[in-house]
């Protein structure tokens, strides 16, 4: 049988323990055979085809980061310090739209490299030329869940039209590529940036296909209000009307929820991304995670775009969500540290409908090697502690992805690093003379 054994290290498991021993992953198959010390996973080990060491180490699920803009890391550090509408409309928008075919794949590529660097094997994308992306993902050998993302407000009828259009043809063209690693879903912007008619349009035939929806949702208060002015109710109440609402739905952001809102995605299956280090960077607000928990929801972790994070470290964004988890719920006890890495891990996986976050027999072989051989992280009285408050994401040693090995000994064996990051600096900067050419 062809087989990768990781030997030597701790594996966490997914009832939150962390025991020493062996996995054994069938390469062709891409799922785990088994886990611990057992005979059979001994046996599996004295004949593997490939062997990576774990030895001081902790093995994890690969991490999902189930809200992002992949190619967003060409504006890494681009505009900083504004509110998310001044944000996206005097810097964001008239950089994007000068971003070509070429940009979106070469900021992909400079993401993907950094998730696969910082143990991320799987995460959910709304941007454009997402045929691209999906490129990028197969060459890569990660997963995710791809989409086009629909704006119409301040658009002609007609380009708004072919925005919808777009969005639905992408799900339906895209899903299943790169070997199954990639699936798609319909990907309107948001309840504000998008008109009623072509949110009813686009869900109902998404619903209709069985295609995911994933949206921005209550971000700020300036979402908010506007909806509640105008309908006399509240977004999400308002989505429910739409039909976005139910499994296989989910929603980044969420934090100006109420909790007739948490109990609605509650009751219909909806799952919520918390994305606090971009809540926090545009001021966005701090989302109730600790009452999300209460109520049962499906919460998974996003670092949303690079150009408000400003990175893709999903260990940044589980520290993040513990701290301004406690601090919204005025309680140092809320949202503890097993919960941030079961969101990071689990919870990304079941909102994006993706196979991976759990290491069980069966299971997905997403997997990445934490070394936890590191002044910062010693000494180790608790390894989910430490995934949660002190690993950063250079502390990755090996990234699996369905059962290959994307880095083994950080080197990324997928792509080439240093032509991505020269590729991707060249392009970013003509990129920022084309918008500075055109204003
Ligand atoms: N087809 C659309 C593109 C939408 S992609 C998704 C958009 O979300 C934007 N974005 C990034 N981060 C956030 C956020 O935190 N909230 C809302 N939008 C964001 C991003 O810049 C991108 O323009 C168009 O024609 O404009
Ligand atoms: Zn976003």
């Amino acid at each position: 049988m062809d087989t990768l054994c990781i030997t030597g290290g701790r594996v966490l498991h997914p009832d939150g323990r962390v025991r020493e021993g062996d996995v054994v992953v069938d390469r062709e198959a891409g799922t785990i055979l088994g886990v611990g010390d057992d005979e059979t996973v001994t046996e599996h080990v004295a004949d593997a085809s490939e062997t990576l060491d774990a030895t001081g180490g902790l093995v994890i699920p690969g991490l999902v980061n189930a809200h992002t803009h992949v190619s967003m890391t060409l504006l890494r550090g681009y505009a900083d310090d504004k509110p998310l509408d001044a944000w996206l409309r005097e810097d964001i928008w008239p950089a994007e739209a000068e971003l070509t075919d070429d940009d979106v794949e070469v900021g992909a590529e400079l993401g993907v490299l950094e998730m696969i660097r910082s143990g991320t094997t799987a995460f959910a994308d709304m941007y454009f030329a997402t045929d691209r992306v999906a490129d990028v993902v197969d060459r890569a050998g990660v997963r995710a869940r791809l989409g086009h993302g629909v704006v119409t407000v301040g658009k002609e009828e007609s380009l708004a039209v072919a925005d919808v259009e777009e969005s639905l043809a992408v799900a339906a063209e895209l899903d299943g590529a790169a070997d199954g690693r990639v699936r798609t879903a319909f990907m309107p912007h948001s309840l504000t940036t998008v008109g009623e008619e072509h949110l009813r349009e686009g869900i109902e035939r998404a619903n209709g296909a069985a295609v995911p929806v994933h949206l921005h949702a209550n971000e700020t208060r300036e979402e908010v209000e506007p909806i509640l002015e105008e309908r006399g109710e509240r977004p999400l109440e308002y989505a429910d009307d739409l039909g976005a609402l139910g499994e296989g739905t989910f929603l980044a952001h969420c934090v100006h929820v109420d909790d007739a809102e948490i109990d609605l995605l509650a009751e219909t299956g909806t799952a919520a991304v918390h994305c606090p280090a971009s809540n926090m960077k545009l001021a966005s607000g701090m989302a109730p995670v600790q009452r999300m928990r209460e109520a049962g929801l499906t919460i998974a972790l996003g670092t949303d775009g690079a150009a408000s994070n400003n990175d893709l470290d999903l260990f940044d964004e589980m520290r993040d969500a513990a701290m301004v988890g406690k601090l919204a719920a005025d309680d140092a006890s809320a949202v503890p540290a097993e919960t941030v890495v079961e969101m990071a891990t689990a919870g990304g996986a079941d909102a994006l409908g993706l196979p991976g976050g759990r290491i069980a027999e069966g299971e997905a072989a997403d997997l990445a090697i934490v070394d936890l051989d590191a002044p910062h992280l010693t000494p180790v009285h608790d390894p989910v502690s430490h995934l949660a408050y002190a690993v950063r994401g250079s502390d990755v040693r090996h990234t699996v992805c369905d059962g290959r090995v994307l880095m083994r000994d950080r080197e990324v064996l997928t792509m080439d690093a240093e032509s991505v990051q020269a590729r991707a600096t060249e392009a970013a900067s003509d990129l920022v003379s084309r918008v500075d050419d055109g204003s």
